[in-house]
């Protein structure tokens, strides 16, 4: 597969790739160093004013609940999503989004047109197990998962063998997801009882089959 070999090479050749690791049949690679400490703390200041975050109501057993982080979807005006139920308009690029979307679509080779933000301010808040498996995001879609803040414990499982991985996301990390990952693996990231600063995490995507909302959920 094209993209693996990439990777690959951008783990052995690149100073961002150091420490670079495969998990989950080679369909996920973790880079623990891909941005510098510097460069992680200042990220986190600017995405923590530049974006548009809002804490979204859900529906669940019938009854609207906040979901437990804030959150932000900006991209390309056409980059309509439909996540968890919401439909998501796209605001516009910010400078420290345009920034990291560079380094990442030189990295995975891609053109993402989507960013979703996801802002977890303590240990309470966490995202449950799913599959980032939209049909918006095509097949095999590769998705660029920064973490900038707070290290976290990131869970993964099979969906049929139930094996298990957990990765620490540092401060700075890069997860890129590919290849099959979302078909035979969910993710999550579980709250933690110990006392906790915030992690900004910017998850880059490329949609491909736009969902247009019937009613904006922006006011
Ligand atoms: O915060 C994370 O690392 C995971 C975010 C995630 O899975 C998502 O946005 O779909
Ligand atoms: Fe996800």
């Amino acid at each position: 597969m094209a993209i693996l070999k990439k990777l690959q090479r951008f783990v052995t050749d690149n100073p961002q790739g150091q420490g670079g690791q495969f998990y989950c049949d080679d369909n996920l690679l973790y880079l623990p160093q891909c941005f510098s400490e510097k460069q992680a703390r200042e990220l986190y200041s600017k995405l923590a004013m530049e974006l548009r975050w809002r804490q979204e109501k859900i529906a669940m057993f019938g009854k609207q609940v906040l979901i437990p982080r804030m959150q932000a979807w900006h991209g390309n005006p056409e980059s309509f999503y439909r996540y968890s139920g919401l439909d998501l308009i796209p605001q516009a690029w910010t400078p420290a989004l345009l920034q990291v979307r560079q380094q990442l679509d030189t990295i995975a080779g891609t053109d993402f047109n989507a960013v979703l933000g996801n802002w977890y301010r303590d240990g309470q808040d966490s995202m449950g197990w799913h599959s980032d498996d939209e049909k918006a995001l095509g097949r095999y879609p590769v998705i660029a998962s920064a973490s900038f803040g707070q290290e976290r414990r990131f869970c993964l499982r099979h969906k049929s063998s139930g094996e298990k991985q957990t990765i620490l996301l540092r401060s700075g990390s890069l997860i890129l997801m590919f290849g099959s990952l979302q078909e035979n693996w969910q993710h999550s990231l579980p709250k933690s009882a110990k006392p906790m600063q915030g992690r900004i995490n910017l998850t880059y995507r490329t949609i491909v089959h736009p969902v247009k909302p019937k009613a904006s959920n922006y006011e």
